[in-house]
């Protein structure tokens, strides 16, 4: 086995080599794409992937042909296995491009649709972008019919229009994923958890943390029904949430009615968006300023190339893809984020998060490119998360002149801890469900027929919410998130909001922070740095348990932190719901789905 490891190792350079060419045209060629959505850059994204597909297989055979799980050096094994883990790129050429082809045009669906005829414009040709315009009113309008126009027309103008390309799609990422010995495409992506039971460690997880849920949920429906009272009887009575009031598009974070839901409302709140506003705020200025938090804790600051060609803002001459990502060119130089930014305390928590990402990116520039990845998908999601987690303390918010009337007493604290249980608490079970519906969808046990029904039966079920008008069985409610369409894997968001909340306490701990773990923030602490920063250097050249031991103490995820953090807003809310009813009925209430 040791002469053809040498000659194993020394292909591997040459391999590494190689990659970083052809990786970089195609990420070329793909911003292009995701930059101006034409059907020239579309093309050209298409015949890059090819390219870059090609090199993959032809790469994937030669690594297979060496006996590497006998090698004596163990990280040369992994590198190995990587290189050989090919995914799409097994298919035959027709297949790979179809596959390419239906993702490009589900992404450009999803990218440019528009919802016109809105209630009350006397030009009912107007039409209005997801992005920022019904994004806008799911965010800031009280008034029930124009938020159920806004959630309604957006459905029916994006995953509409899907259902039978998602369909084919899939058949090709299973038809791959077989071919590369996997039992389905659901089966292929959670194996980058590395972990036999990891669909079971989710479900743990799940139920750990479904009290928690059920006690927010319980609160804000009977605050929702306060402020709704002129369509109470349009609450169903099986206790789910109408999914048009929470603030959101997908009713998957609720920091939009906070105001509603304030434990002491004649105190300040903690969204300081309007103090952005009136100060001014950029985008540029919120770049600068996220920058700013990572390179106090000593990480390395963003590239001349990243200020020169980040897209910031949406243009106004072109279509672009708008949701927010961040981009490795894999050349260890050219680092990216694409975002339409807006003026808002959402979105400076949304440039941490693209930020974490570039900060991963240039951690582990150096390392082979198959090793230039999160631990595990959840690591890379939850960089960014775990310093705005500091970044919004009224502690730090206070310091850089965003926070001037905040007092801080046991109220300041509580409406603190609402704000940010309406972020990373209600996100729980939204983050959990995406993947359980594709995970069936990929197996089997979702056909095309009950696509809406069983994407219902499990947000009804996991999250407690229902639609505001009934959903037709052909229509394809999962493609209205962008996720969908575009083939991005979610459990690692669900991972990132348990995993950033034990990175959080290992980071507070290092800075020698003495306050309670909600109110920590290890802003210019070169200990908190040198924790998160030698975790990212590892990129994914170790088992994720290894990463994750050497920087807490643990293997294991644990809902523990994120169980302390939000410790004494529990109290208030049993408190506050004793008496009342908690949860809802697993089944969706009557017309949820008609005919
Ligand atoms: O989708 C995002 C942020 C976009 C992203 O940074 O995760 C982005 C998604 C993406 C876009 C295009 C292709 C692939 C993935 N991910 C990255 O840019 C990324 C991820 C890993 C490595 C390199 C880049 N957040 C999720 C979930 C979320 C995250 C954090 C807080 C709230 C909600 C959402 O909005 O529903
Ligand atoms: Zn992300």
């Amino acid at each position: 086995a040791l002469a053809n490891e040498e000659e194993a190792r020394q292909w591997a350079e040459e391999y590494n080599a190689e990659a970083q060419v052809v990786w970089y045209d195609n990420v070329v060629a793909s911003w292009n794409y995701n930059t101006n959505l034409t059907d020239y850059n579309q093309d050209e994204s298409l015949k890059y992937s090819a390219i870059k597909a090609a090199f993959d297989r032809e790469s994937g055979l030669t690594a297979s042909s060496y006996d590497y799980e006998n090698f004596e050096d163990q990280l040369l094994a992994r590198q190995f296995r990587k290189i050989a883990d090919i995914g799409e790129a097994v298919l035959s050429e027709e297949d790979f491009n179809r596959q390419s082809e239906l993702r490009a045009e589900m992404q450009r669906i999803y990218s440019t649709a528009e919802a016109c005829n809105k209630p009350g414009d006397d030009d009912p040709d107007k039409c209005y972008p997801l992005d920022p315009d019904l994004e806008q009113i799911m965010a800031t309008s009280t008034d029930w019919d124009e938020l159920k126009w806004a959630w309604e027309s957006w459905r029916d103008v994006s995953g509409r229009l899907m259902p039978d390309m998602y369909e084919e799609y899939a058949g090709l990422l299973n038809k791959a994923a077989d071919m590369n010995g996997y039992d389905d495409n659901g089966d292929y992506w959670r194996s980058w958890y590395e972990m036999e039971t990891f669909a079971e460690e989710c479900e743990r997880i799940w139920q750990q943390l479904r009290p928690l849920y059920e006690q927010l949920h319980a609160y804000v429906l009977r605050k929702l029904k306060e402020v709704h009272a002129d369509h109470i009887d349009e609450f169903p009575f099986t206790g789910h949430i109408p999914a048009h009031l929470l603030g959101n598009m997908w009713s998957q974070s609720w920091g939009n009615i906070e105001e509603f839901v304030r434990p002491a409302p004649e105190k300040p709140g903690l969204d300081v968006t309007e103090e952005m506003i009136r100060q001014g705020y950029t985008p540029l200025k919120m770049f600068e300023l996220s920058e700013e938090f990572f390179t106090s804790l000593g990480l390395i600051p963003m590239t001349e190339k990243f200020w020169d060609d980040t897209m910031m803002v949406k243009p106004d001459d072109r279509d672009v893809v708008c949701h927010a990502s961040a981009w490795d060119f894999y050349n260890q130089e050219d680092f990216r984020i694409k975002q339409c930014t807006e003026v808002s305390m959402s979105w400076l928590i949304t440039t941490h998060h693209e930020m974490g990402h570039v900060e991963y990116f240039l951690q582990y520039k150096d390392l082979p490119v198959q090793y230039r990845d999160g631990g595990n998908p959840g690591f890379h999601e939850a960089i960014g998360d775990v310093l705005a987690l500091s970044v919004s303390t009224p502690e730090h918010l206070e310091e850089i002149g965003l926070l001037p009337d905040f007092e801080d007493d046991p109220d300041g604290d509580l409406n603190f801890l609402m704000n940010q249980a309406l972020a990373k608490i209600a996100f729980i079970p939204f983050g959990y469900l995406i993947d359980q519906w594709r995970w069936n969808v990929f197996s089997g046990e979702t056909q095309k027929e009950d696509y809406n029904t069983d994407w219902w039966e499990m947000r009804c079920r996991y999250q407690g919410v229902a639609p505001p008008v009934g959903r037709l069985a052909t229509d394809f409610d999962a493609g209205a998130k962008y996720h969908v369409p575009a083939n991005t894997p979610y459990i690692r968001y669900f991972i990132s909001h348990i995993l950033q909340f034990q990175f959080h306490k290992a980071m507070c701990d290092a800075a020698g922070n003495t306050n309670p773990l909600h109110r920590c923030d290890v802003y210019r602490s070169e200990e908190a740095g040198t924790a998160i920063g030698d975790l990212m250097k590892l990129g994914s050249s170790v088992h994720w348990e290894e990463a994750l031991e050497a920087m807490t103490g643990t293997t294991e995820m644990s809902a523990e932190p994120l169980v302390e953090y939000f410790g004494p807003l529990l109290e208030w809310l049993e408190e506050q719901n004793a008496g009342e009813t908690i949860g809802w009925s697993n089944e969706c209430p009557e017309g949820t789905i008609v005919p």
